[in-house]
């Protein structure tokens, strides 16, 4: 172990060559990981979450590269050879994906699965696998008897528990969790997301949770990140981020989900979509959707500023941020889109 993070992305830029032109999916990110924090990666569908993730533990398609560094425990993963980024995919950093719950495979018992998956990178005994086993289905609380099951006689909750039973069978340093819940009614989810949480502070894990959902990050995560078309635009603690949502994209994502604390609030969702990656425009990527842009916004792309002890946000009118925090909390603000509002 060395060094203060565990992971340290800096200046990540990862580009699919497709066959109408490059698409820079992520552009310029930089992340820091503490040993044991969980981390929540924001944003709509399509800003570059997956792609981060696969940029990470190198499983993009063969038309892709990324550039910049991905140190994890000193080492650049971005260098590494195939065999040896191997041994740190789902040894060292394991993955529960939005796909996970059919990642099991049907002919075989559950149990079965996990034995072989501890069993394929340590050389311990089916005996010794089977009793790992039946400790992390206590840990996410299935009885171990249901170990013998087969997937389908799990409900959809189950298998995804499974699923993270089988993550954490190796004691990775890193849990990445890619939506693992969207799929799930939203009982289960927070039942979920609650044991994920739980898991991961007992076992001093860290975690990256990428969600489009700022209610589970605040569920679940100690510092969030909230990217836009391929760009880190804000990133902080939850609690200053949720308390003072210094961008107005974090503003606007803010409004559209519903508060994890059960207060009312109206839910407003931001109009427009995100620009063509092939394309972007040269100043603020959100500049078109904003309620407060201004000239310098569609001119210039804002510089990263540190408004609070780690919170930092890209963003031309941080002078002017709390009349937009008042105005952002407002459906009718959003109507008017693209006019200086402040
Ligand atoms: N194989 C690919 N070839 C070309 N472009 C791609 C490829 N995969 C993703 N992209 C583009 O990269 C951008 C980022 O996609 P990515 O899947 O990382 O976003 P995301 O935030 O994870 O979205 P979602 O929440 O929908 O998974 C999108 O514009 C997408 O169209």
């Amino acid at each position: 172990m060395s060094g203060k993070y565990l992971l340290e992305i800096n200046n990540l830029r990862t580009c699919y060559k497709a066959e109408h032109g490059d698409v820079w999916a992520v552009d310029g990110v930089d992340i820091l990981l503490e040993h044991g924090e969980s981390l929540g990666l924001v944003g709509e569908s399509g800003c570059g979450k997956t792609t981060i993730i696969k940029s990470i533990i190198r499983l993009l398609p063969e038309r892709a590269f990324s550039e910049g560094e991905v140190i994890f425990n000193g080492e650049n993963l971005l260098n590494l050879s195939m065999s040896e980024i191997r041994k740190i995919r789902w040894n060292k950093i394991s993955i529960v994906s939005q796909s996970a719950m059919n990642s099991l495979d049907p002919v075989y018992r559950v149990g079965d699965q996990i034995v072989e998956a501890i069993r394929t990178h340590r050389n311990v005994k089916k005996k010794e696998a089977w009793s790992r086993a039946e400790e992390l289905f206590e840990l996410i609380g299935i009885d171990k008897s249901r170990l013998k099951d087969y997937p389908h006689q799990f409900s959809g909750g189950m298998r995804q528990r499974a699923i993270i039973a089988m993550a954490l069978s190796l004691d990775p340093e890193i849990i990445v969790a890619d939506e693992p819940t969207t799929a799930l009614d939203v009982v289960v989810q927070s039942q979920i997301l609650k044991r994920i949480q739980n898991l991961q502070n007992k076992l001093n894990s860290s975690m990256i949770m990428v969600t489009h959902d700022m209610s589970v990050v605040a569920e679940t995560c100690q510092k969030v990140v909230v990217m836009y078309a391929g760009k880190v635009v804000e990133s902080g603690s939850v609690e200053s981020i949720f308390n003072e949502p210094s961008h107005p994209y974090t503003m606007g994502l803010k409004n559209a989900f519903p508060s994890v604390k059960g207060e009312k609030i109206e839910l407003i969702s931001i109009p427009g979509y995100p620009p063509d990656l092939q394309n972007p425009p040269t100043g603020c990527r959100f500049a078109d959707r904003c309620p407060f842009t201004t000239k310098l916004c569609l001119e210039e792309y804002p510089e990263v500023v540190e408004v609070n002890k780690n919170h930092k946000v890209a963003c031309h009118h941080l002078n002017k941020v709390e009349e937009m925090r008042k105005l952002a909390a407002h459906r009718s603000t959003w109507e008017t889109t693209g006019k200086e509002l402040v």
